[in-house]
């Protein structure tokens, strides 16, 4: 669905961000993007969507390099950035606007994305605030039917009950064909719905694996001074430790994966997870 391949890209008068940089993601399922501040997610989501162009290598969408910006390509990509400025049209002269861009668009599930959080299609974008404006935005994402749907940080500025329909429109959709992308910190806005998992760091994909796979090959667990040294990876917290331990190597009972304290081990030990079996692409 998505590759990269050598690529190289960097900023102006700054180190490369990405150098010799690949990595290949399937069709099918909800993918997080995660990484520390200026890990490059949202430069990498550029990349992919054709909104940034690498110096040399290519970022491949539809077999074709994002860069070309080919019509089959932009039909069946969208973006949702973390910030952005909408016109000052109503919800429906939006619609009127951008939709005939892309030709699965579902207005009767836009319609009902919308209600959901509470806005109606006459309103005027320039009377909404930040986080309605990303409701409509993300209503219209989903009904887009995009094959690439790109999410950036798609949680921030959402209330409390719009976090959690946010949930449950993501886990409606039939993701079978299509790949949805999504950047966060907030992993547990978005951490249940996931289906694959990648963590970006100092310029490359220091875990790309199903969750299915990371969970049967990974226990998070609590273990004594005493064990400390069976964890790739631990946190210190009273009485012990919370730590990440192959399942190997694990008698205990399975624990429920921690997406936060995995994220934190891959951060500080990429090389127990780039070296091993269990780091092998199988997405
Ligand atoms: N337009 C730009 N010009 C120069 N440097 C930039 C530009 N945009 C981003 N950068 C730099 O590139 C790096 C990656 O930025 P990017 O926004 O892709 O990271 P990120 O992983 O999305 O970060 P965050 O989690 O903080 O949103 C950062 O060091 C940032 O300062």
């Amino acid at each position: 669905m998505i590759s990269a391949e050598n690529l190289f890209f960097t900023y102006p008068k700054t180190s490369p961000l990405f150098e010799s940089f690949s990595f290949r993601i399937k069709a099918g399922g909800i993918y997080g993007l995660l990484g520390l501040n200026g890990a490059g997610k949202t430069t990498l989501m550029r990349l992919m969507a054709g909104l940034l162009f690498p110096q040399s290598g290519n970022c491949n969408f539809m077999g074709k390099p994002s860069s070309e910006r080919h019509p089959v390509q932009l039909a069946e990509c969208y973006l949702v950035p973390e910030q952005f400025s909408l016109p000052d049209l109503s919800i429906t002269g939006y619609l009127r606007l951008v939709a005939p861009f892309y030709p699965k668009f579902d207005e009767a599930f836009f319609e009902e994305a919308i209600s959901l959080w509470g806005l109606d299609r006459n309103q005027q974008l320039s009377q909404l605030s930040f986080g309605q404006h990303k409701k409509m935005l993300l209503a219209f994402a989903f009904a887009l039917n995009t094959k690439l749907l790109l999410l950036d940080e798609p949680t921030n500025g959402l209330d409390i009950p719009g976090k959690s329909q946010f949930r449950k429109l993501l886990a409606g959709l039939d993701t079978s064909e299509r790949c949805i992308l999504i950047s966060t910190h907030q992993v547990r806005d978005v951490g249940q719905q996931l289906d694959h998992l990648l963590v970006l760091k100092n310029g490359s994909m220091v875990v790309s694996d199903s969750l299915a796979n990371l969970s049967s090959n990974w226990h998070c667990t609590v273990l004594q001074e005493s064990e400390r040294d069976r964890a790739v990876y631990a946190e210190k917290q009273l009485g012990g430790y919370r730590a990440v331990v192959p399942a190997a190597s694990d008698t205990a009972p399975e624990t429920e994966f921690d997406l936060e304290l995995f994220f934190n081990a891959a951060i500080h030990e990429p090389a127990a997870f780039s070296t091993t079996l269990y780091a092998k692409s199988t997405v």
